[in-house]
């Protein structure tokens, strides 16, 4: 499996987030498209992103009844891009329904994996405000084994319940991790987050890192010391 770095571009405009990847001249990265700027720019950023010759994650983290999900992901299919998401709490059967819907009529589709337990969720508020009274690392188990079961192909965690999941669901199964952070930098409103090279030893296989390298004053040499961390060493 090789390891990469997906650069979340949380921008409020296309314009911000091209001029932004402009900075990589000629580089080929793999990016995240969320809500916010597919919100503001709907399908023409996906298309004007990977005409450039980037990989693209398109996370819209889909939560639903199953039919309702399985028609919106159809619709996505239609997309060219390379790994699309939902919230495993959605059930197994809504993923299953996910999965059909992604499914092109050739038979290929994007990578489809699940939200766990968002990074930003501390075991505190889980069991307080969600009344989940478990374990919040045998609870991101149990969602990945859902989401395996159902036919996905990984799940979104935290780096630092990575290695778990492997040992749950096998080493090919995905972990697309963000809540990184480097050592000297805020958290911001992530809770379960971890180092670049932290991420890598305990077997992420993606690092999704967005404020570090977006608002960095050198946003290329913030994603240089993460591919240098995450993928070289
Ligand atoms: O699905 C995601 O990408 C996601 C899941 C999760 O549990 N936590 C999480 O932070 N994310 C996304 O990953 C990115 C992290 O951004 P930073 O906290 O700025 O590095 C954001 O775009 C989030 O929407």
């Amino acid at each position: 499996m090789g390891k990469d770095v997906i650069v979340a571009l949380d921008f409020k405009s296309g314009k911000e987030a091209l001029s932004f990847l402009d900075k990589f001249t000629g580089r080929k990265l793999y990016v995240k498209v969320g809500m916010e700027l597919y919100y503001a720019e709907g399908p023409e950023i996906i298309k004007e992103i990977k005409k450039r010759g980037h990989k693209l994650f398109l996370d819209l983290k889909l939560h639903d009844i199953p039919n309702t999900v399985e028609k919106a992901m159809a619709v996505l299919s239609r997309l060219d891009v390379d790994m699309v998401n939902l919230h495993a709490a959605g059930t197994i059967d809504m993923m299953k329904a996910a999965l059909r819907g992604l499914t092109r009529e050739d038979g290929t589709r994007p990578l489809l994996i699940a939200v766990t337990q968002l990074t930003s969720t501390s075991q505190e508020r889980m069991t307080e405000e969600l009344l989940i009274d478990e374990d919040i690392d045998k609870v991101v188990i149990r969602y990945a084994e859902n989401a395996d079961m159902a036919g996905l192909d990984g799940v979104v965690c935290s780096p630092l319940e990575a290695g778990k999941i492997h040992d749950a669901c096998g080493r090919d199964f995905l972990t697309v991790t963000p809540g990184v952070r480097f050592d000297d930098a805020s958290r911001g409103d992530q809770v379960r987050v971890t180092t670049p090279a932290k991420a890598k030893e305990l077997g992420s296989d993606y690092i999704v890192v967005g404020r570090p390298i977006t608002q960095a004053d050198d946003p290329v040499a913030a994603y240089d010391r993460c591919m240098k961390d995450f993928v070289e060493v």
